[in-house]
């Protein structure tokens, strides 16, 4: 489904991703780790835009996303969500989540300014699957509150929601569980794995391993940019390098 080839990042000279080449499978979950400054979340932002990569391919289907504006990429069906929360803290829960429907609702703008009767059954129905998506994500009920008051959990499920609302065909996750406690851990793992018997395919940037381990059918290995090890989970643990350089040193701070 998606297929990275010596993708490459240069930021002023130095590199922080060099000749990264591995596959998304359709259906899975594939999960990205690496040690801190490892160039996890500069590849999730070179496949959704935010970044334009130095070198190298991003193919998603026929569609190369390299260089691509991330509206663009958006429209392909590619959501994602941020390490650090971007929400919109004056808007509601709900707007928040309607904002993941703008590719569908954008088109109809100037209609909307008319009024016409299918538009506000339009409105309706994409409300409707707004809150269908907070509903999945255990929000149904703060829908109506405005989000800059909602607890550091509830954030980030919002943005699950949000992400997850347009039915994208890939879901990029950028560490969903960072700064969460071990309940909300375990909720939003929950909710991860409810979409993965779904089908949904999932690229996942997460440090935490217990997470990663039980829900990923493929783990692939940055360090310092270049790509170490890709495999099932368990292949990954037992890789003396990935022990090396990623777990080895958990361990060692630990
Ligand atoms: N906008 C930027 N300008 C300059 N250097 C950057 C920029 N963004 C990232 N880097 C550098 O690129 C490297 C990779 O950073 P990145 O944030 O992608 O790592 P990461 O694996 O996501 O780390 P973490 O697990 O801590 O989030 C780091 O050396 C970082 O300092």
């Amino acid at each position: 489904m998606l297929q990275l080839e010596g993708v490459g990042k240069r930021f002023g000279g130095l590199p922080a991703l060099d000749g990264v080449g591995f596959t998304v499978p359709k259906g899975q979950v594939t999960a990205l780790i690496g040690p801190n400054g490892a160039g996890k979340s500069t590849l999730i932002n070179c496949i959704s835009g935010v970044l334009a990569p130095s070198a190298g391919s991003i193919r998603f289907g026929q569609a190369e996303l390299a260089g691509m504006a991330p509206h663009h990429i958006a429209r392909l069906g590619i959501a994602r969500t941020f390490q650090n929360l971007k929400l919109f803290p004056r808007l509601s829960v709900l707007d928040n989540v309607l904002t993941g429907l703008t590719c569908e609702a954008g088109r109809s703008m100037v209609m909307a300014m008319l009024r016409l009767p299918y538009l506000r059954h339009r409105e309706r129905q994409l409300k409707l699957r707004a809150l269908e998506a907070l509903d999945r994500f255990g929000l149904a009920d703060k829908a109506a509150l405005p989000v800059s008051i909602l607890a550091y959990g509830d954030k980030k499920r919002v943005e699950l929601a949000r992400a997850c609302v347009s039915t994208p065909r890939l879901v990029l996750l950028d560490e969903p569980v960072a700064g969460l406690n071990a309940d909300e851990t375990a909720a939003v793992g929950e909710q991860l794995g409810r979409l993965r018997r779904e089908g949904q395919t999932l690229l996942l940037v997460e440090h935490d391993m217990e997470l990663v381990m039980g829900l990923a059918d493929q783990v692939v290995v940055l360090d310092s940019g270049r790509c170490i090890a890709a495999g099932s989970p368990a292949e990954v643990r037992r890789n003396p390098l990935v022990l090396e350089a990623y777990l080895g040193k958990m361990e060692a701070t630990a």
